[in-house]
């Protein structure tokens, strides 16, 4: 079955949403700049909230690792998502010293040959090389698909996912601004058919 993460909640309502929906994963940014930014405590409260219901994951495409490493461990989030090119090798081996599981996020205009567990990482998100943006890169690119756990995203929405997942079969999937009603606010109803659309 395909794994689903819905990215970039901000609200007890939009996890709530999620997890009803069956999302397996729920993503909180904390990014200075991300419409969709979480303070540290609003991400321990958003933790606390899905209490185990679906695996959390801390979203980073700006701190320095040391201060990533300390906001996964106070919120306590399963994983932490080091997104962008910001984070080497070094970055993934001071999470892992620190005990704190990794996904890593690349594009391919970063990375032309991504493969998960390069890092060190535990998953590997092949996004568009702005995050968040909603922007839809070219499957064509993709001249070597990543193997094991990776997840798709960048521009997927309830209408596309389908076809997404049927052509390229990721492990998963990932959204954030596809089930969005304005920039940064979720769309309960297009969350759910999001999931449903994937698990359909
Ligand atoms: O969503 C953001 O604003 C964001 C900011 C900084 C780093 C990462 C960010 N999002 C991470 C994600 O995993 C998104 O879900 C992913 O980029 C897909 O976004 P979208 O194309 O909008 O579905």
């Amino acid at each position: 079955m395909t794994f689903v993460k819905i990215c970039g909640l901000s609200t007890p309502a939009d996890v709530d949403a999620a997890v009803e929906a069956g999302a397996d994963a729920v993503g909180f940014v904390m990014s200075s700049r991300s419409p969709r930014h979480v303070t540290p405590a609003l991400a321990t409260t958003l933790v606390d909230h899905v209490a185990g219901r679906a695996l959390t994951v801390l979203v980073t495409n700006d701190l320095p690792v040391d201060e990533a490493v300390t906001q996964a461990v106070a919120t306590g989030v399963d994983v932490l998502q080091l997104h962008g090119p910001a984070y080497d090798a070094g970055a993934f081996a001071v999470a892992a010293e620190a005990g704190v599981r990794t996904w890593r996020a690349t594009s391919l205009a970063q990375d032309p040959h991504p493969r998960t567990g390069s890092h060190g990482e535990d998953a590997l998100l092949l996004d568009s090389p702005v995050p968040g943006s909603g922007h839809r890169w070219s499957a064509a690119d993709l001249t070597t698909r990543p193997t094991g756990r990776w997840l798709l995203a960048g521009g997927l929405d309830p209408d596309n996912v389908a076809a997404a997942v049927a052509e390229l079969a990721p492990w998963g999937v990932d959204v954030s601004s596809g089930v969005e009603s304005s920039r940064g606010v979720k769309d309960h109803t297009a969350v759910q058919r999001f999931v449903a659309a994937v698990r359909a």
